[in-house]
Protein backbone atom coordinates (compact mmCIF):
# COMPACT_ATOMS: atom_id res chain seq x y z
CA UNK A 1 0.00 0.00 0.00
CA UNK A 2 1.68 3.20 -1.18
CA UNK A 3 1.94 5.14 2.23
CA UNK A 4 2.91 9.13 0.89
CA UNK A 5 4.49 11.89 2.36
CA UNK A 6 1.60 15.15 2.86
CA UNK A 7 2.26 18.11 1.20
CA UNK A 8 0.30 21.14 1.81
CA UNK A 9 0.20 23.56 -1.48
CA UNK A 10 0.63 27.21 0.95
CA UNK A 11 2.26 29.57 -1.97
CA UNK A 12 0.61 31.64 -4.17
CA UNK A 13 0.09 35.16 -4.79
CA UNK A 14 -3.53 35.15 -2.87
CA UNK A 15 -4.47 38.25 -5.20
CA UNK A 16 -8.26 37.16 -5.18
CA UNK A 17 -7.74 37.44 -1.12
CA UNK A 18 -6.31 41.21 -1.78
CA UNK A 19 -2.76 39.61 -1.30
CA UNK A 20 -3.34 37.91 1.93
CA UNK A 21 -0.92 34.59 3.17
CA UNK A 22 -3.94 32.46 2.65
CA UNK A 23 -2.38 29.72 4.61
CA UNK A 24 -2.74 32.13 7.77
CA UNK A 25 -6.04 33.23 7.50
CA UNK A 26 -8.59 32.23 10.57
CA UNK A 27 -11.58 30.31 10.15
CA UNK A 28 -13.28 29.70 12.89
CA UNK A 29 -10.74 30.62 14.99
CA UNK A 30 -7.90 28.60 13.82
CA UNK A 31 -5.91 28.98 10.65
CA UNK A 32 -6.59 27.28 7.46
CA UNK A 33 -3.55 25.85 7.77
CA UNK A 34 -4.26 24.25 11.33
CA UNK A 35 -7.80 23.10 9.26
CA UNK A 36 -5.91 21.34 6.56
CA UNK A 37 -2.85 20.00 8.56
CA UNK A 38 -5.47 18.41 10.92
CA UNK A 39 -7.13 16.51 8.77
CA UNK A 40 -4.07 15.48 6.59
CA UNK A 41 -2.31 14.34 9.62
CA UNK A 42 -4.00 11.04 10.40
CA UNK A 43 -3.93 10.18 6.76
CA UNK A 44 -0.05 10.38 6.09
CA UNK A 45 3.27 9.34 7.91
CA UNK A 46 4.68 12.82 7.31
CA UNK A 47 4.19 15.75 6.29
CA UNK A 48 5.73 19.51 4.41
CA UNK A 49 4.52 22.44 3.86
CA UNK A 50 4.96 23.62 0.10
CA UNK A 51 5.42 27.94 0.50
CA UNK A 52 7.81 30.54 -0.75
CA UNK A 53 8.57 34.04 1.54
CA UNK A 54 9.81 33.46 4.92
CA UNK A 55 9.55 30.09 6.38
CA UNK A 56 9.55 31.66 10.24
CA UNK A 57 6.15 32.12 9.79
CA UNK A 58 5.09 28.14 9.82
CA UNK A 59 7.81 27.64 12.32
CA UNK A 60 5.20 26.94 15.14
CA UNK A 61 4.02 24.36 13.12
CA UNK A 62 6.94 22.29 13.40
CA UNK A 63 7.15 20.88 9.93
CA UNK A 64 9.50 21.19 7.21
CA UNK A 65 8.76 24.24 5.24
CA UNK A 66 9.90 23.94 1.14
CA UNK A 67 10.25 26.99 -1.07
CA UNK A 68 9.56 26.44 -4.59
CA UNK A 69 11.75 24.71 -7.07
CA UNK A 70 10.91 26.94 -9.47
CA UNK A 71 9.97 30.63 -7.70
CA UNK A 72 10.21 32.56 -10.78
CA UNK A 73 7.51 30.53 -12.13
CA UNK A 74 4.58 31.12 -9.88
CA UNK A 75 1.82 28.15 -9.41
CA UNK A 76 1.70 24.78 -7.70
CA UNK A 77 4.00 22.87 -10.03
CA UNK A 78 7.22 24.32 -8.43
CA UNK A 79 5.84 23.67 -4.84
CA UNK A 80 4.77 20.18 -6.12
CA UNK A 81 8.33 19.31 -7.41
CA UNK A 82 10.10 20.57 -4.49
CA UNK A 83 7.85 18.66 -2.44
CA UNK A 84 9.05 15.06 -4.83
CA UNK A 85 12.57 15.92 -4.04
CA UNK A 86 12.17 16.46 -0.24
CA UNK A 87 10.24 13.45 -0.61
CA UNK A 88 12.73 10.84 -2.62
CA UNK A 89 15.18 12.65 0.47
CA UNK A 90 12.96 10.97 2.77
CA UNK A 91 12.72 7.90 1.32
CA UNK A 92 9.21 8.07 0.61
CA UNK A 93 7.51 6.62 -3.41
CA UNK A 94 4.71 9.32 -3.59
CA UNK A 95 3.93 12.72 -2.17
CA UNK A 96 -0.09 13.34 -1.86
CA UNK A 97 -0.71 17.23 -2.25
CA UNK A 98 -3.53 18.84 -0.94
CA UNK A 99 -4.48 22.62 -0.92
CA UNK A 100 -4.09 25.13 2.00
CA UNK A 101 -7.32 27.02 0.81
CA UNK A 102 -9.62 23.66 1.05
CA UNK A 103 -10.32 23.26 4.90
CA UNK A 104 -12.95 20.68 3.87
CA UNK A 105 -11.44 17.56 1.74
CA UNK A 106 -12.65 14.61 2.60
CA UNK A 107 -10.95 13.31 5.39
CA UNK A 108 -10.85 10.15 3.99
CA UNK A 109 -9.01 10.94 1.17
CA UNK A 110 -5.88 8.49 1.36
CA UNK A 111 -8.32 5.88 1.75
CA UNK A 112 -8.84 6.22 -1.90
CA UNK A 113 -5.43 5.81 -3.10
CA UNK A 114 -4.62 3.01 -5.40
CA UNK A 115 -2.02 0.04 -4.30
CA UNK A 116 0.40 1.85 -6.72
CA UNK A 117 0.52 4.14 -9.12
CA UNK A 118 3.51 4.72 -11.54
CA UNK A 119 2.25 8.21 -12.90
CA UNK A 120 0.28 11.47 -11.37
CA UNK A 121 -3.14 10.93 -10.32
CA UNK A 122 -4.85 14.47 -9.76
CA UNK A 123 -8.66 14.16 -8.17
CA UNK A 124 -11.54 14.65 -9.10
CA UNK A 125 -15.15 14.52 -7.23
CA UNK A 126 -17.88 13.80 -9.72
CA UNK A 127 -17.26 15.84 -13.05
CA UNK A 128 -15.13 18.26 -11.14
CA UNK A 129 -11.64 18.01 -11.04
CA UNK A 130 -9.10 19.77 -8.27
CA UNK A 131 -5.51 19.19 -9.93
CA UNK A 132 -4.31 20.60 -6.13
CA UNK A 133 -5.11 17.75 -5.71
CA UNK A 134 -2.82 14.76 -6.50
CA UNK A 135 -1.08 11.89 -5.66
CA UNK A 136 2.42 11.83 -7.63
CA UNK A 137 5.40 9.47 -8.12
CA UNK A 138 8.67 10.64 -6.74
CA UNK A 139 9.96 9.27 -10.12
CA UNK A 140 8.53 11.55 -11.95
CA UNK A 141 10.55 14.29 -10.50
CA UNK A 142 12.73 14.79 -12.73
CA UNK A 143 10.06 14.83 -15.94
CA UNK A 144 8.25 17.49 -13.82
CA UNK A 145 11.46 19.31 -13.56
CA UNK A 146 12.11 19.20 -17.88
CA UNK A 147 8.14 20.04 -18.18
CA UNK A 148 8.84 22.97 -15.99
CA UNK A 149 11.50 24.48 -17.66
CA UNK A 150 10.04 23.99 -21.12
CA UNK A 151 7.40 26.79 -19.69
CA UNK A 152 4.19 24.09 -18.94
CA UNK A 153 2.52 25.54 -16.06
CA UNK A 154 -0.97 24.19 -15.62
CA UNK A 155 -1.14 21.21 -13.53
CA UNK A 156 -3.28 18.97 -15.89
CA UNK A 157 -1.43 19.36 -18.85
CA UNK A 158 1.82 18.67 -17.11
CA UNK A 159 0.00 15.19 -15.83
CA UNK A 160 -1.39 14.63 -18.90
CA UNK A 161 2.26 14.86 -20.20
CA UNK A 162 3.68 12.18 -17.91
CA UNK A 163 0.96 9.80 -18.25
CA UNK A 164 -0.66 10.99 -15.48
CA UNK A 165 -5.22 10.08 -14.68
CA UNK A 166 -7.87 10.80 -12.82
CA UNK A 167 -8.36 9.76 -8.85
CA UNK A 168 -12.18 9.65 -9.25
CA UNK A 169 -13.77 10.55 -5.95
CA UNK A 170 -17.98 10.37 -5.38
CA UNK A 171 -19.57 13.93 -5.28
CA UNK A 172 -20.22 14.63 -1.78
CA UNK A 173 -22.78 17.84 -0.20
CA UNK A 174 -21.63 19.72 0.79
CA UNK A 175 -18.89 19.93 -1.59
CA UNK A 176 -15.59 18.65 0.40
CA UNK A 177 -13.48 20.90 -2.22
CA UNK A 178 -15.21 23.68 -1.72
CA UNK A 179 -12.19 25.77 -1.62
CA UNK A 180 -11.75 29.65 -0.64
CA UNK A 181 -10.50 32.32 -3.07
CA UNK A 182 -12.10 35.39 -1.91
CA UNK A 183 -13.12 37.07 1.43
CA UNK A 184 -16.59 36.26 0.29
CA UNK A 185 -15.59 32.27 0.07
CA UNK A 186 -14.07 33.02 3.66
CA UNK A 187 -17.79 34.24 5.31
CA UNK A 188 -19.33 30.72 3.17
CA UNK A 189 -16.83 28.71 4.67
CA UNK A 190 -17.24 30.53 8.67
CA UNK A 191 -21.15 30.37 8.07
CA UNK A 192 -20.76 26.42 7.07
CA UNK A 193 -18.18 25.94 10.13
CA UNK A 194 -21.71 27.81 12.46
CA UNK A 195 -24.11 25.22 10.39
CA UNK A 196 -21.89 21.95 10.77
CA UNK A 197 -19.04 22.16 13.83
N1 LIG B 1 3.90 26.29 -3.34
C1 LIG B 1 3.08 27.00 -4.10
N2 LIG B 1 1.75 26.86 -3.95
C2 LIG B 1 0.95 27.61 -4.74
C3 LIG B 1 1.44 28.54 -5.69
N3 LIG B 1 0.39 29.13 -6.31
C4 LIG B 1 -0.71 28.60 -5.75
N4 LIG B 1 -0.39 27.68 -4.81
C5 LIG B 1 -1.31 26.90 -4.00
O1 LIG B 1 -2.21 26.24 -4.88
C6 LIG B 1 -3.54 26.30 -4.37
C7 LIG B 1 -4.43 27.02 -5.36
O2 LIG B 1 -3.96 28.33 -5.47
P1 LIG B 1 -4.79 29.45 -6.24
O3 LIG B 1 -5.98 29.85 -5.44
O4 LIG B 1 -5.05 29.00 -7.63
O5 LIG B 1 -3.74 30.63 -6.33
P2 LIG B 1 -3.35 31.71 -5.25
O6 LIG B 1 -2.10 32.33 -5.76
O7 LIG B 1 -3.31 31.09 -3.87
O8 LIG B 1 -4.53 32.76 -5.27
P3 LIG B 1 -4.87 33.86 -6.41
O9 LIG B 1 -3.67 34.78 -6.49
O10 LIG B 1 -6.09 34.54 -5.89
O11 LIG B 1 -5.08 33.09 -7.70
C8 LIG B 1 -3.45 26.98 -3.01
O12 LIG B 1 -3.35 25.98 -2.03
C9 LIG B 1 -2.16 27.77 -3.09
O13 LIG B 1 -1.58 27.91 -1.81
C10 LIG B 1 2.87 28.68 -5.81
O14 LIG B 1 3.41 29.48 -6.60
N5 LIG B 1 3.62 27.88 -5.00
Amino acid sequence: MIQPCGLVLAGGQGARMDGADKALLPLGGRTLLDHVLARLAPQVPAIAISANGDPARFARFGLPVLPDETPDRPGPLGGILAGLVHAQQTGASHVLTVAVDTPFFPADLARHLPQRADAPLLVQAGDDPHPTFGLWPVAVASDLRAALGDGLRRVRQVSALLGGGMLILPPAEPDPFFNINTPADLRQAEARLVACP
